[in-house]
């Protein structure tokens, strides 16, 4: 079984009158607890096969299965309870909460899927230790430094033990250390929780963590094989 299997995919956005060719007969397959890393110069397509990936938007067509489930043909609710209970997402601007706190943001999956108040107590003092936050579990985002709120994102992302991890260039608004910082404790939690993770970025320290590199130029992709 593969993590992600992609199959023959087009995408396309109406921009004005011009129909504009996003991805273009896409196909790859990701296996398993794997670290795969999407690169491409902008506009290439990488957030689109990523939305995709992560059942944010539909091809035009083709198929697409991630964790052994057709995403491509589930209706709006079907696709939510898929996304809720086997993705993990983390963004560029975080998108954390900014009126809940650190464990409120870190627990909302388990919210989700109706998990008990003790149940999501002990999985977020798990994940708050995991990455280093039990000390800020009562601030506020907006009390936090830019690699602490995508600590946070992480343990978000984490802390239903998702199948597939979705993360679109979640170092670039980051300084070079602290994105290291970052991509070494996704990476640890990666092995750790057994998961397998989807990473876009054009950085070089990116790239070199790969276990798989997928290039992405004009709306197509090819495999760089293992790093
Ligand atoms: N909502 C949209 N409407 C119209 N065109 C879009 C839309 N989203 C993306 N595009 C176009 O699709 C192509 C791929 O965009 P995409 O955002 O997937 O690239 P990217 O590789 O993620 O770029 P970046 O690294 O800058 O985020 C680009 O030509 C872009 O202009």
């Amino acid at each position: 079984m593969w993590a992600v299997e992609i199959q023959g995919v087009n995408k396309s956005y109406l921009l004005g009158q011009v129909r504009v060719n996003a991805l273009h007969n896409v196909t790859l397959n990701i296996a398993p607890e794997r670290f795969a890393v999407l690169s491409g110069q902008s506009g290439s397509g990488k957030t689109t096969l990523l939305n995709l990936i992560g059942g944010i938007d539909k091809p035009d067509s083709g198929h697409l299965r991630i964790a052994d489930c057709e995403i491509s043909s589930l209706d709006d609710d079907q696709c939510s309870a898929f996304r809720a209970r086997q993705l993990g997402f983390i963004f560029q601007n975080f998108n954390l909460i900014p009126v809940l706190t650190v464990r409120e943001n870190i627990e909302i999956p388990l919210l989700m899927q109706r998990r008990s108040a003790i149940q999501r107590k002990q999985a977020t003092d798990e994940m708050l230790e995991s990455v280093g936050l039990m000390h800020k579990a009562d601030s506020l985002p907006n009390q936090l430094s830019g690699g602490q709120r995508q600590r946070v994102a992480i343990a978000r992302a984490l802390i239903h033990r998702p199948a597939l991890i979705v993360a679109d260039e979640p170092t670039a608004n980051l300084d070079s250390k602290t994105g290291a910082a970052i991509l070494q404790l996704l990476r640890r939690l990666q092995r750790e929780y057994a998961t397998t993770v989807v990473f876009s970025s054009h950085d070089p320290h990116v790239i070199a963590e790969a276990d798989d590199l997928y290039v992405v130029h004009d709306g197509q992709v090819t495999r760089s094989g293992a790093v």
